[in-house]
């Protein structure tokens, strides 16, 4: 298993933002993470990358730790915001990944995918659109060839085509090298064009974490069983 938590959970303050959190993601596994607003996708990805440390549980990530996981550079993440430094060029950034990943970095797909995109090199990231900046993170998760994708919300802002267009890319990432992707979406039908598992969260649970078979008939399980987390609630 490329991720796994055991009874994982978080509490903010007094407010428990996620509880009992058990899951197991198989190598070359895309993982589609649903919920409503505030069911703890964020913060579930945010232990998976140890930005954040559980009030209970375990979570192991390429069979160690987050922040073993984090330091070897084999997970490749990309926070909500998707993050760039507004004064360094997009060339800065691609530098910058390539410093921090030097051994499993790919200059030739990196620049490419910059080129393919029309993110000009010398454009300072503070003056991209937010779904530029959206794309060159993803440019940079990418191109560090991880183990482990984990994407908050990852195509919130790329118009449709771009979405897609990404979506393809997530896919021919995990099945050219077996990287495993947990992505977190409102969009069901990404989920149903793109990933293997679905894993729905609803009031800081886990309320349902299965392969996909049937993508058709998808958004009719997921909303299925949100009506029943809000009847429980
Ligand atoms: N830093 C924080 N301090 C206190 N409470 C927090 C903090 N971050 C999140 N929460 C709370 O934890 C719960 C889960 O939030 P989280 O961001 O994980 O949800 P989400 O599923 O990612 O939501 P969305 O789809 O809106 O992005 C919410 O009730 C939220 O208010």
């Amino acid at each position: 298993m490329i991720l796994e938590t055991e009874a994982l959970a978080k509490r903010y303050r007094r407010r428990w933002a996620l509880r009992d959190c058990t899951l197991a993601v198989p190598d070359g596994a895309i993982v589609g993470l649903v919920g409503p607003n505030g069911a703890g996708k964020t913060t579930l990805l945010h232990l998976i990358v140890g930005l954040l440390p559980p009030t209970a549980g375990a979570v192991r990530v390429l069979g160690g730790t987050p922040d073993a996981a984090m330091r070897s550079g084999r997970v490749g993440f990309v926070a909500q915001d998707a993050p760039t430094y507004a004064g360094l060029t997009v060339a800065d950034h691609l530098r910058l990944g390539a410093g921090l990943n030097p051994r499993r970095w790919d200059a030739a797909a990196a620049r490419q995918r910059v080129d393919r995109l029309g993110l000009p090199p010398g454009q300072r990231a503070g003056r991209l659109s937010g779904g530029q900046r959206a794309q060159l993170a993803l440019t940079i998760a990418l191109s560090k060839r991880p183990d482990l994708l984990v994407l908050d919300e990852p195509a919130a802002s790329l118009d449709p085509l771009a979405r897609r267009a990404f979506l393809d890319e997530t896919v021919a990432a995990t099945t050219a090298t077996g990287t495993a992707a947990l992505l977190s979406t409102h969009l069901v039908a990404d989920v149903a064009y793109t990933c293997t598992h679905l894993v729905v969260v609803a009031s800081g649970r886990i309320r349902l974490a299965e392969p996909i078979t049937d993508p058709a008939g998808l958004e009719r399980v997921v909303l299925d069983e949100l009506g029943r987390a809000e009847e429980i609630a």
